[in-house]
């Protein structure tokens, strides 16, 4: 987090300095439209868009550094000495207005169509329909000056030596401040949003597995019951536990029962369909939420993830501090599953049904399942092979 800041300190105060070497540009632009200056005009003109393009360099720079591009690092250094010495050069060697401003137009054109290239949006979401509004801004810019620099092309000399006095000037100028005031404005705002759902993944997912924590877990739920009862579909819940899990820390180390966990977090998500939800519900238990899911389909889904964690032995061969001999832990799990179409939508009721089943397991000899069916099918409950021993080691 702290690091984040810093880095988004490191970006904006970027950004300021390239918006701030930007309006010296147009007041250098500004002064050149006076009547104190000393010397030709073009000297003034050539100035103020150096120093444009320097600022817009250093922001397109910022805006590659905020998407994770490459930044090359002489790249402001080569725009502002490439514009001076042109400018340097034309202006001395009195060559045609037309060409000095073709090139400090194409080179205006290039920083802008290389910020629109970097602004480009990637996926469908919020943040990229922000970046293609970026891009799309920054390339609308890119047209105006191409289509200047063809009027400039066409123009004849008489009416070039007027340039100073065109009235688009005064269109450009508003039209940049405009444009990157929507840009800078649009990329603090996406800024924001992604330090919002940064802080939203870590105040609701779970930091070593990766799935959802507790808090996480109690709003899917609440979301998935409100759905589920408004369209009067059953819904599904299931609690996992590690059997021996306590002796699996005791035997190899916490490092290995993390590893442990881990891996079966990812071996239950694999198994889950589309639309399931897992979060990790206490220390080595996990809670599955499923929605559109009776007590028959409760019970399929809960064989399958015993089944499946059952014949998935968790590999340790990387893991620090073990003997090399020690390759892969079996493991196995309990499984307490409940639907609504035995106790309704309270979700509470749910998690404290399913505990209490999941108990039942444990206490009839745990790697099995326990669920409400015997009370919908009047059955008794679907067992698995209870294990034999806590965890076998894989040699
Ligand atoms: N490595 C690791 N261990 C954890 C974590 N959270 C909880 N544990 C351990 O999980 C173990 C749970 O032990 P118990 O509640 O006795 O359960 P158990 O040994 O699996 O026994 P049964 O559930 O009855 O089969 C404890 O030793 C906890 O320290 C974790 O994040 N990492």
């Amino acid at each position: 987090m702290i690091s984040g800041a810093y880095q988004q300190r490191r970006l904006i105060m970027g950004w300021v300095r390239g918006l701030l070497i930007f309006a010296c540009g147009l007041a250098v632009y500004f002064f050149s439209q006076t009547s104190l200056i000393i010397g030709p005009q073009s000297i003034y003109i050539a100035a103020a868009v150096t120093l444009v393009a320097q600022g817009l360099s250093q922001l397109v720079n910022g805006i590659r550094m905020f998407r994770g591009y490459r930044v090359y690092r002489y790249w402001t250094l080569l725009v502002i000495t490439t514009l001076l010495a042109c400018n340097a050069v034309m202006l001395n060697m009195h060559i045609s207005n037309r060409w000095l401003l073709l090139s400090n137009l194409a080179v205006l054109l290039w920083i802008f169509a290389y910020g629109s290239r970097s602004l480009v949006g990637h996926g469908k979401d919020f943040v990229a329909n922000i970046f293609w509004l970026c891009c799309s801004l920054f390339a609308m810019v890119g047209l105006i000056l191409a289509i200047v620099a063809v009027k400039v092309g066409l123009a004849d000399q008489a009416s070039l030596d007027g340039f100073g006095d065109w009235s688009i000037h005064a269109y450009l100028v508003s039209f940049f401040m405009l444009i990157i005031t929507a840009v800078v404005s649009l990329l603090l705002l996406i800024m924001h949003v992604k330090a919002q759902a940064g802080l939203q993944a870590i105040a609701t997912l779970d930091g070593l597995t990766g799935v959802l924590n507790r808090r996480g877990l109690q709003e899917a739920a609440s979301r998935m019951q409100a759905v589920s009862q408004r369209i009067q579909l059953p819904m599904g819940m299931l609690i996992v536990d590690l059997d021996y899990f306590k002796k699996v820390n005791d035997v190899y180390g916490h490092l290995v029962g993390d590893v442990v966990l881990k891996s079966c977090a990812e071996t239950i998500r694999a198994a889950l369909r589309g639309g399931d939800v897992i979060g990790r519900y206490g220390g080595e238990e996990f809670c599955i939420l499923m929605p559109n899911t009776g007590e028959q389909e409760a019970m399929v889904l809960a064989e399958r993830i015993r089944r499946i964690i059952e014949v998935t032995p968790v590999s340790i061969a990387g893991v620090e501090s073990m003997s090399r001999e020690t390759q892969a832990i079996k493991c196995t799990v309990s499984v307490g599953a409940v639907s609504s179409e035995t106790m309704g939508y309270v979700i509470d009721a749910l998690f404290a049904a399913a505990d209490q089943n999941l108990y039942r397991a444990k206490q009839n000899g745990r790697n099995r399942i326990v669920s409400n069916i015997e009370q919908l099918l009047d059955k008794s409950p679907v067992k698995g092979k209870p294990a034999k021993r806590h965890a076998s080691v894989i040699a």
